[in-house]
């Protein structure tokens, strides 16, 4: 079965060709910078040089139809696909699933509906995920779509984490509450390391995910029960250009000095806060990095402030799950930056953790990066948001022949 596994974000579409069940990658790549009159197209197939070019793409389903010729197309060798109808079905990240999936659904008009419902609470993402689905329903007839959330994994949270302590009636009325996001790559990398422990599925762990979004995760079984993320992908930690938390009394206070429209003070938290807003520099960990190497004062105070706002983090998940057997890093930042993970590690000795300076620095993709004595086992886990994507397509297309529904609805609130 072939599955086209698509990331649709908001300037950039990333995308997978399976073969499953064997989870055989045959092509990948991303198109960047859409929208703009030089978008980078790379496209990568196993065993050959990737192909780039840079042209005018101007919107996703342009983009989608750029990646869907590319995959029949000969480039370096034969086209990985004699003609594109032989992709089987298609699976989608969706960023915000609300209160409305706990798990991984076929999409129907209903399914895009509340998806685009939802585009309110993700501005920077459900629009793009839609436009995805919408893009590859259009070249794609008939064939089978499947949309995986971010939020399902957090879904089963309890309500003492995913409350706000706001009147109540706002949760009923808005479902204002947590939610959490990045699950597919929580999910995958606490699956990772309850394979590399070797423990049947009790272990108490600790996801980082840092990318250019950042959120981490306390995993107990095969679900979350808290994410540093919450109503919105803002909340938690320090990232490339959002604020996390954040005290609202703050932002209030900004707003009514500055004169600020509610548009403002989105793009002020979302865009222009985080490493960026603190450093002036960048948003961008390498830069951050290397601006702090060669003296900056304001890019290292960007990243003791991104440290230490992790390892606070890690304490309150520890406190959350009654102790943790292990810690895991992944994504751009937690799979690349030694040095984060350094600053991180060095002080969770309290814990019973002891980073290797060594090997975490030396660490090139899956790595154990504590020492052997450490009670609490350390790693570098490189997620796969992708393969999640695959595997939940594959059976929700599975099941959808016979007849149980993945989708529960959320009878939760109140
Ligand atoms: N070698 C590296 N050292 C430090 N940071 C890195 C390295 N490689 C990538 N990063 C950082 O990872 C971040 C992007 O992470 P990524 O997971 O790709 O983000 P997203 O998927 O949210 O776009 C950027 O801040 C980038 O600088
Ligand atoms: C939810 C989220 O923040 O995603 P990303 O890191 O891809 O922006
Ligand atoms: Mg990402």
């Amino acid at each position: 079965m072939k599955v086209f596994v698509l990331n649709s974000g908001s300037s950039s579409v990333k995308y997978k060709l399976y073969e499953m069940p064997d989870e055989a990658v045959l092509a990948s790549g991303q198109v960047e910078r859409i929208g703009m009159d030089d978008a980078a197209v790379t496209h990568r197939v196993p065993g050959r040089e990737p192909y780039r070019v840079q042209e005018e793409i101007l919107d996703h389903t342009t983009a989608i139809q750029r990646v869907l010729g590319l995959l029949t197309e000969a480039h370096d060798g034969a086209a990985v696909l004699q003609r594109i109808d032989e992709i089987d079905a298609v699976g989608h990240r969706v960023v915000h699933g609300g209160e409305a999936f706990h798990g991984s659904v076929r999409v129907t008009p209903a399914v895009k509906r509340s998806i685009r419902e939802l585009s309110e609470l993700a501005p920077l993402h459900n629009p793009h995920n839609l436009a995805g689905i919408e893009a590859a329903e259009e070249l794609l007839p008939g064939v089978p779509q499947v949309a995986v959330f971010d939020t399902a994994f957090h879904a089963r949270m309890p309500r003492h984490a995913f409350l706000y302590a706001l009147p109540h009636v706002l949760y009923r009325r808005y479902a204002v509450r947590r939610y959490g996001f990045h699950g597919s790559s929580h999910r995958y990398v606490a699956e990772r390391v309850r394979t590399l422990l070797g423990d049947g599925g009790t272990a108490r762990i600790i996801t980082c995910h840092l990318g250019n979004g950042a959120s981490i995760a306390a995993v107990q079984g095969d679900h979350s029960i808290d994410t540093s993320m919450g109503f919105t992908p803002l909340e938690g930690l320090m990232m490339g250009t959002r604020s996390g938390d954040v005290d609202a009394g703050a932002l209030l206070y900004v707003m009514a000095r500055e004169n600020l429209s509610l548009a403002e003070a989105d793009a002020m938290l979302n865009k222009h806060s985080g490493v960026l807003g603190i450093s002036g520099l960048a948003s961008d960990m390498r830069e951050i990095e290397e601006a702090a190497d060669a003296g900056n004062e304001t890019a290292r105070l960007a990243l003791e402030m991104y440290a230490y706002r992790i390892r606070k983090y890690i304490g309150a998940y520890a406190a959350a799950l009654n102790g943790v057997d292990a810690i895991a890093f992944t994504a751009g930042i937690g799979e690349h930056s030694w040095r984060v993970r350094e600053d991180v590690g060095a002080s969770l000795g309290y814990l019973g953790a002891e980073l290797d300076p060594e090997a975490n620095r030396a660490a090139r993709g899956e790595a154990l990066i504590s020492t052997p004595h450490s009670r609490v086992r350390l790693y570098v886990v490189p997620t796969d948001e992708e393969v999640v994507i695959a595997r939940d397509t594959v059976a929700v297309v599975t099941a959808d022949r016979e007849p149980v529904a993945a989708r529960r609805p959320g009878a939760r609130r109140g």
